[in-house]
């Protein structure tokens, strides 16, 4: 069985002349495990996860971190002991980048030379350029910015990492990326994240396992996320997750059987174009010299260049095998190796053959 790392009993939490914003929570969070409180606005996600590091306090009830009562542990000290990120990265203005990272090791006592060191590795990892380390916090992207604030929460290498709405600030585009990072991340770091979000794709994607609120504090759900979409605990829980949810499903079905098929490119180097075949009157994937996607050539325009789709890599799930295909002006979805190099592409109308064929499987087991 998993190791509980973050326990709920019976917590509630009831701010002055209201409705309580937690009702009666009680749930058990796996050490190592990504956990998503999902729902909609007010429900208390955030109140549930401020508690656990003391930035609320409980009117009834117990939370318990690593097996002990967080009301044993002075406030100050229990808060230092968890990373926090939230939405606006909440970086100190007239610091640096690296004093930014560097702050809970300072406040530990870390001198400032180690502290420094720190920050540059967490750059590394949380893949910034060393270059961006003497900037401003307003110098930066909102991206970059969150990037930073992961780093922070990081620096003093706590157990628990507490996220609230962190990616709900920057565009789609770099959303993505910022959740593969973080998924990325998370199989080196292995910490207990609780991550608080209003976007059941995110939640989906993030959680291993996901925690549906429902209006008034109370949990709906609590389950892995193929089960919230295959299974919705009650009818709060469908609307919640939508009318979609098959396609999200999606996201956990494999892709292994998808088909990787050559496809004619133009390698571009140099500003010069070369085409690599005799594939005349189709789309031709343009890349530079390393097989890195550059975009499409529509039939009868070789130097033209078309943005791509999302990209997919074998292994990743049939969702996103569709998501490449539906995405590119060729109807062809790129498919990269573990360095990014073009493989070949996948064709949209096998990707959903295959997903016709893992529902009927499902149905038959049903
Ligand atoms: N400091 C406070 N004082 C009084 N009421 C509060 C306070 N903080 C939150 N609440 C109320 O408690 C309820 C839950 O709020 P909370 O911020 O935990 O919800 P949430 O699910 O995180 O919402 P959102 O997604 O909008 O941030 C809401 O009704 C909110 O108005």
């Amino acid at each position: 069985m998993d190791q509980a790392m973050i326990e709920f009993q019976s917590v509630t939490k009831q701010y002055p002349g209201g409705q309580p914003a937690v009702d009666g929570l009680s749930m058990s969070i796996a050490k190592g495990s990504v956990t998503v409180f999902v729902g909609p606005s007010g429900c208390g996600k955030t109140t549930s996860l401020r508690m656990i590091n003391r930035m609320v306090e409980p009117t009834s009830g117990t939370i318990t971190v690593d097996g002990r009562d967080v009301t044993s542990v002075p406030a100050a000290e229990l808060r230092r002991s968890m990373g926090y990120v939230m939405q606006s990265a909440g970086l100190l203005p007239h610091r640096s980048v690296l004093d930014n990272i560097a702050t809970v090791p300072r406040l530990n006592g870390v001198s400032k030379r180690d502290a420094r060191k720190r920050a540059e590795e967490l750059l590394d990892v949380v893949g910034l350029a060393h270059s961006l380390g003497g900037r401003y916090p307003s110098q930066l992207s909102g991206g970059q910015q969150q990037r930073v604030g992961v780093a922070r929460a990081l620096a003093a290498d706590p157990p628990v990492l507490l996220m609230d709405e962190p990616f709900s600030a920057v565009d789609p585009v770099v959303r993505d990326e910022l959740q593969q990072e973080l998924l990325r991340l998370q199989k080196d770091l292995a910490k207990t994240i609780v991550f608080v979000t209003h976007d059941i794709d995110e939640a989906t994607i993030l959680g291993d396992k996901v925690a549906v609120f429902a209006t008034g504090g109370k949990l709906a759900q609590y389950a892995a996320p193929e089960e919230i979409l295959r299974a919705p605990a009650n009818n709060f829980v469908a609307s919640f997750v939508g009318r979609d949810r098959g396609f999200r499903h999606l996201g956990f079905t494999s892709s292994d059987g998808v088909a990787i098929h050559p496809v004619p490119t133009i390698i571009r180097s140099s500003g010069r174009y070369e085409s690599d075949s005799s594939a005349a009157g189709g789309w031709q994937l343009v890349v530079d010299a390393d097989k890195r996607p550059l975009g499409w050539s529509a039939p009868g325009t070789e130097t033209q260049l078309i943005p791509g789709g999302s990209l997919f890599r074998p292994g990743e799930s049939l969702r996103r095998a569709l998501d490449a295909a539906l995405s590119s002006p060729s109807g062809l979805g790129v498919a990269l190796d573990a360095e990014g190099r073009v493989l070949g592409v996948v064709r949209g109308g096998e990707v959903l053959a295959l997903i016709e064929e893992a529902r009927q499987v499902r149905q038959a087991a049903l």
